[in-house]
């Protein structure tokens, strides 16, 4: 995961692949098919056009949930939430050079999943979101707790950031953002990522 601030997590749209084309002009450091309800073949499909854009532009490519669809489409990596399995399995079926990424609620699963080997974290839900309404929002001041644990992995503030809410999470401590709707709803998602990254910058953590 490297230096990567800037995570896109994606939603099902029939402009997928432009919008995340433009978003990784836009500085998108890492892209995550996320998609609940496609048929595999539909998903394989995506996941392959995905990695490609991503491949073309220098950034990360993932996969949510899945490990299969991971090795199938040759992601770079997958996102595992607490309830989607091991790490090391994932590590396993995708090999030692994969990403493998961990969501955590607490300081507390923030250093278990390190411990566990996750080379990047998703912290939220920071903000209630429509995106995943069933999600109790946590606050920004679990963006302070996290920072204070001085994580050797970069980590990203998940749920709720927008161009609204993300100098409030970045002054809070946030590492890095994830979104969905900032820069997938966004009429220009590559200025939408831009301003995003800009806030980034201008906060005081590296
Ligand atoms: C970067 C990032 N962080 C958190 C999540 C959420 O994962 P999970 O808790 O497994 O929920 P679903 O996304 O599977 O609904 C994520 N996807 N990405
Ligand atoms: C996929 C996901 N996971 C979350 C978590 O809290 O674990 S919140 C979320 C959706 C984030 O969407 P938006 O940027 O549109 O608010
Ligand atoms: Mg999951």
């Amino acid at each position: 995961m490297g230096e990567a601030r800037l995570l896109l997590v994606t939603d099902p749209r029939p402009d997928l692949a432009d919008r995340v084309r433009a978003a990784v002009r836009g500085g998108v450091d890492a892209v995550q098919l996320r998609d609940k309800h496609a048929s595999r073949e539909d998903l394989l499909r995506l996941a392959e056009e995905l990695r490609e854009v991503c491949e073309g532009a220098g950034a990360l490519f993932t996969v949510n949930d899945d490990v299969e669809l991971a090795r199938l489409s040759r992601a770079h990596g997958v996102h595992l939430g607490q309830e989607d399995g091991p790490l090391a399995g994932a590590r396993e079926a995708l090999g030692p050079d994969a990403v493998v990424g961990r969501s955590v609620g607490s300081a507390e699963e923030a250093v278990e999943a390190v411990r566990e080997g996750a080379d990047y974290l998703g912290v939220g839900t920071i903000y209630a979101t429509p995106t995943k309404p069933e999600e109790e929002a946590d606050g920004p001041a679990l963006l302070g707790e996290v920072a204070d644990l001085g994580l050797v992995v970069p980590w990203f503030a998940i749920g709720g950031i927008t161009l609204e809410t993300a100098r409030e999470a970045a002054a809070a401590g946030a590492y890095g953002f994830a979104v969905v709707r900032a820069v997938l709803d966004a009429d220009d998602p590559a200025s939408a990522a831009r301003e995003l990254r800009s806030i980034l910058d201008a906060s005081s953590r590296p």
